[in-house]
């Protein structure tokens, strides 16, 4: 309720704001709206996707030039000549994507920067873009008779095309789409493991990107009806980059005040341009230091503060609440590999691995340190392709698999060194998980958007429920990096479930908990493994081994050397001979006999 009152003020505000301001003034916020738009387009890119995106001012020009060039050559009404503009802004947001397929962070920079100069290069030399003397006597843009010459009609015209721009950018953000973009910003490995398609998520950030710079280009194409190359330069772009920065990159709103800021300061700063420049790469600075999620982030920033002052949190796990049996279904194997063999330059860290591993079974992975287990785990959730041999799942080879596909199949894992998204929230977290969607579903955005807003709530829904389950109830709304360790590798394991997987590969997940955790670890794992899901354990911990697996593998030196029961492998000749001088607790006739008593029990 306070919000929608909020947004009504704000709306009758900006709507009654031309009646108090004059003729130059009502230009200034004319032309600050379209830095926002501008603002919101790098902050999808940048902000939300983390793709350096140094084109933006590029995707501006495109917009406003093909405008101008098929109004005036081509003799096409301004808005039929829009339309191609947008369209022509996101093939061109689409052509500067594609190096992010196969790079990131400065080269991506490097790149995009190169292609916004080839830009502003091409239009200061075609006859066709006017040359340095640019476009002039653009049309006025027709309006049912409402004449838009006059700046503060135009700036209702730019208001509503905001509104939308604003209202879609949020939508995208709070949405599924946008908690995949921030995910892989974070951590792209996690994300594919959870069923991002990376390289569409990356060309779909170019694409927002690519949108909201034609649609400022095409505005202010309507508003100055004149475009020259001066106005899509690297000074503007950087000006850019300082409104999105001090505003806070990754939030929409903090993008759009920081670029109404900074269009007033550059107004009253206009007679001196060159110090204004220095001032603003001072304050960006001093932004990416003290402040580096910009001024959206400063109430978040004092806040953690306060919370690290009164002693931070004494968050508590609550139980976990088990999931109901299913009969076995009929005997099935859900995994086999079969001779893979994986290196790495001249390291053979896989040799000819084989091994079966049926429907329902806890199946234990042991060896030294270095013996191949992660690597094992890697091949079978995609991270690496296997030099030979295949990876069957579910009878079906799926050798060479992205992540994604083989999430979308059912596979999930958590990390040895925990991989939680830490700028997200444990609740967030769990809703990646939870969602399976496909990134070609994104059509819905513009076409359906009350079905995305419906489907985001059912998942809020099942995320709450999980979130019961996996006793998270009181860290919830927290970041995961606030947390204990032992916390942490809950929501790991609750993230991967929210999955819905068939086989659940878990890499050490007891590393770092108290004999306390790991029972309740060993308690888990079984009312998952009765719930129907297989599960594949690599851990240390030779007494959780022992009393939870059913079946245990153990590799050195990439070879397997013994699999069977847990008791028998324990004893075998090969394993003792393999663990004999390693640091780690090699499983001993006692140990093996005390889990198997206790799990018998
Ligand atoms: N990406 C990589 N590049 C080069 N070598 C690698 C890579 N990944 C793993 N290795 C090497 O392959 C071997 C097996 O590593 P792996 O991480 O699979 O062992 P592990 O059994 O999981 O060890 P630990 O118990 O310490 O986690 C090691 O010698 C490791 O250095």
């Amino acid at each position: 309720m306070k919000r929608v009152a909020l947004i009504a003020i704000a709306a009758v505000a900006a709507w009654l704001l031309p009646y108090g301001l004059g003729g130059y003034a009502i230009h200034v916020a004319d032309v600050a709206i379209i830095f926002a738009i501008l603002a919101i387009g790098l902050g999808l890119t940048m902000g939300v996707a983390g793709q350096i995106n140094l084109a933006q001012v590029a995707f501006f020009g495109v917009g406003a030039y093909t405008v101008a060039i098929l109004t005036t050559e081509a003799g096409l009404g301004f808005w039929t000549a829009s339309l191609l503009a947008l369209a022509t802004a996101v093939v061109f947001g689409v052509l500067v994507g594609i190096p992010a397929l196969r790079m990131q962070s400065h080269y991506l920079g490097i790149v995009t920067l190169g292609l916004a100069l080839a830009f502003t290069n091409w239009v200061t030399n075609a006859h066709i873009a006017g040359r340095a003397e640019g476009i002039s006597d653009i049309p006025v843009p027709p309006m049912f008779g409402v004449d838009l010459s006059s700046g503060y009609l135009f700036y209702y015209v730019e208001l509503i095309v905001f509104a939308i721009a604003l209202a879609f950018a949020l939508l995208v953000t709070r949405s599924p789409l946008g908690r995949r973009l921030r995910a892989m910003r974070d951590d792209d490995l996690a994300a594919g493991a959870l069923g991002a398609e990376i390289p569409l998520l990356r060309m779909t950030a170019f694409v927002l990107s690519g949108l909201y710079g034609g649609l400022a280009g095409i505005l202010y194409a309507g508003l100055i009806r004149f475009v020259a190359p001066e106005s899509f330069n690297i000074a503007n772009m950087f000006l850019l980059l300082a409104m999105v920065i001090i505003g806070g990159r990754a939030s929409i709103l903090g993008c759009v005040v920081g670029a109404v800021a900074l269009s007033l300061v550059r107004e009253a700063l206009l007679d001196a341009s060159g110090y204004a420049q220095l001032g603003y790469g001072l304050v960006v600075v001093l932004v990416v230091v003290f402040a580096p999620k910009g001024l959206a982030g400063l109430p978040g920033q004092i806040r953690s503060l306060l919370r690290r002052r009164t002693g931070g949190s004494r968050a508590q796990l609550g139980p976990f609440l088990p999931y109901d049996a299913v009969p076995p279904a009929g005997e099935e194997d859900v995994l086999e590999i079969r001779g893979v063999t994986m290196r790495f330059k001249g390291l053979v860290a896989l040799d000819e691995v084989s091994l079966t591993v049926p429907a329902g079974q806890i199946r234990g992975i042991v060896g030294p340190n270095g013996s191949g287990k992660t690597t094992l785990f890697n091949v079978i959730s995609g991270f690496y392709t296997p030099g030979q041999g295949a990876v069957v799942l579910h009878g079906r080879e799926v050798t060479g698999m992205a992540p994604y596909q083989l999430a979308q199949r059912g596979v999930a894992r958590t990390f040895q060194n925990l991989r939680l998204f830490e700028d997200l929230s444990v609740r967030e977290n769990l809703l990646l998980g939870l969602d399976r969607t496909r990134t070609w579903w994104i059509w819905r955005y513009p076409s359906l958007p009350w079905k995305v807003l419906g489907y985001e709530r059912a998942l809020r829904r099942r995320a709450g429920e999980l979130i019961e389950r996996f006793g998270l109830v009181e860290v919830a709304d927290a970041e995961p990096r606030s947390l204990p360790y032992g916390i942490q590798r809950r929501i790991e394991l609750a993230r991967a479930m929210a999955m819905s997987p068939g086989l659940l590969l878990l890499d050490e997940p007891a590393a770092g908990l108290n004999g306390e955790e790991v029972r309740q670890l060993a308690d888990i794992v079984r009312s998952i493994r009765d719930s129907g899901v297989t599960v594949i354990i690599i851990e240390h911990n030779m007494g959780l081994v022992m009393s939870l697996c059913d079946q245990v593998t153990v590799l050195s030196s990439g070879k397997v050397i013994a699999d069977g029961p847990p008791a028998e492998v324990a004893v075998h000749p090969d394993v003792v001979a393999a663990y004999l001088g390693d640091s780690m607790a090699a499983p001993t006739e006692e140990t093996a006999e005390a889990a198997v008593e206790e799990a018998t029990r």
